[in-house]
């Protein structure tokens, strides 16, 4: 038998005993016996970390993850232990899994960040065993492409004003009418009892669809001040043919969020203004390491105790526990430079009745959108 026939021997023999209910100390023998818990089976994707969620065994599950189970492997059906988890309501299993994801998650953004800063260190997210950032060198997944690649404005059949990009064959929404539920909740979380709601100075990272920014310029008292940071020069195309250009109190800044935050001092004409009172991020083909690096600044762009910050939170939005991963982490993140979110759920599934996604690969398809809104937490 060679090396690839006894795996495949073992990790059947490891996921059969589980799902026969065999005794926490007999899976660790078969473990020993060398086992792998990467093993997924064959017709329907099982791991052992799914067996173990599928017999509610929460004494099995935390031993595998000790032991090093894979906790975002998704069965052929798509579904990740934790889904199985939460399939069968058991919130102590799911939430198992899910602080396994945070834990393996925020680890690799550290050693992540060392690679960064030194260069004889060579981890890579491939390396690791993690689907969420799998590397993607199209425009979907690598903002130099995203800058490069050619951009459509359109409007469904519905009526649904889109933004498109082609990706190989495929076509992806930039952004999509459908998601102006979201951002109508947003500014009004941000803005409406915000105590400087008569003279705001907001800054907007990444235009899209201007559905935001339109909201902005709709409230009661405009902004005083109304930053946009926008790279595409298709997108800046139609901002000018939009005239926002010429609309009163708005700056467009030409090029992406790193250009302007990186400039020195009193240079970045970010810092120049003593700072803002509402900031939304929303940018394109940039991962959770760009938005992490992102609020590692806000202390430097908020004005004061009072300011609001909000982001797109759509990473990870095609799978509930992938979702609950990156809404805990970007959590800890903004407490780590000193903020507290409140989080508000949003019911997307009702914010455009006809089909939302036409020939657009999904990109956000659960039935709630978490809304965050960080303040400077009280010391
Ligand atoms: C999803 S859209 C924003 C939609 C917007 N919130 C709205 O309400 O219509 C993303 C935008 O971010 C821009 N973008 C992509 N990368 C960026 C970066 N590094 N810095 C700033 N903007 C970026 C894209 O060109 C695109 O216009």
């Amino acid at each position: 038998m060679d090396q690839v026939d006894a795996a495949t021997v073992l990790g059947e023999h490891l996921i059969n005993a589980i799902l026969e209910n065999a005794s926490v100390g007999t899976v660790k023998d078969i473990l020993k016996s060398g086992a792998p818990l990467w093993y997924q089976k064959g017709e329907e994707g099982m791991s052992p970390l799914h067996a173990a969620a599928y017999v509610q065994n929460e004494e099995l599950v935390v031993m595998l993850i000790e032991k090093g189970a894979v906790w975002n492997a998704v069965d052929n059906f798509k579904n990740t232990a934790g889904d199985i988890a939460l399939s069968f309501n058991n919130a102590g299993i799911y939430t198992r899994i899910r602080d396994a994801g945070i834990r393996a998650e925020m680890l690799l953004g550290i050693l992540n960040a060392r690679s960064d800063s030194d260069e004889s260190m060579d981890m890579d997210a491939e390396d690791g065993a993690l689907i969420l950032r799998e590397r993607d060198k199209t425009a979907t997944g690598s903002n130099t492409a995203f800058l490069e690649s050619k951009l459509r404005y359109t409007v469904d059949e519905h009526g649904q004003e889109i933004c498109m990009l082609k990706v190989g064959k495929e076509e992806v929404g930039v952004m999509m009418g459908w998601e102006k539920g979201i951002m109508e909740e947003t500014v009004k979380k941000l803005c409406d009892d915000h105590r400087n709601n008569e003279r705001l100075k907001v800054l907007n990272v990444g235009f899209g669809l201007g559905i935001i920014d339109t909201l902005f310029q709709s409230l009661p008292h405009p902004p005083t001040q109304h930053v946009i940071i926008e790279p595409h020069s298709d997108v800046l195309r139609h901002m000018r043919d939009l005239g926002w250009y010429s609309k009163p109190g708005v700056q467009i800044l030409e090029g992406k969020w790193q250009d302007f935050i990186n400039a020195d001092g009193d240079e970045s004409p970010l810092l120049a203004g003593g700072g803002f009172d509402v900031i939304y991020t929303d940018t394109f083909s940039e991962d959770y390491s760009d938005l992490h690096r992102f609020f590692e600044h806000l202390p430097d762009l908020l004005a004061g105790p009072e300011s609001r910050f909000s982001f797109f939170n759509g990473l990870g939005a095609t799978n509930a526990l992938f979702y609950d991963v990156y809404t805990h982490i970007a959590e800890l993140h903004l407490a780590e430079v000193g903020f507290d979110i409140e989080w508000s759920d949003v019911d997307v599934t009702s914010t455009f009745e006809e089909d939302r996604w036409g020939k657009s690969r999904e990109y956000f398809t659960l039935p709630f959108y978490r809304l965050p809104i960080a303040k400077m937490g009280m010391v």
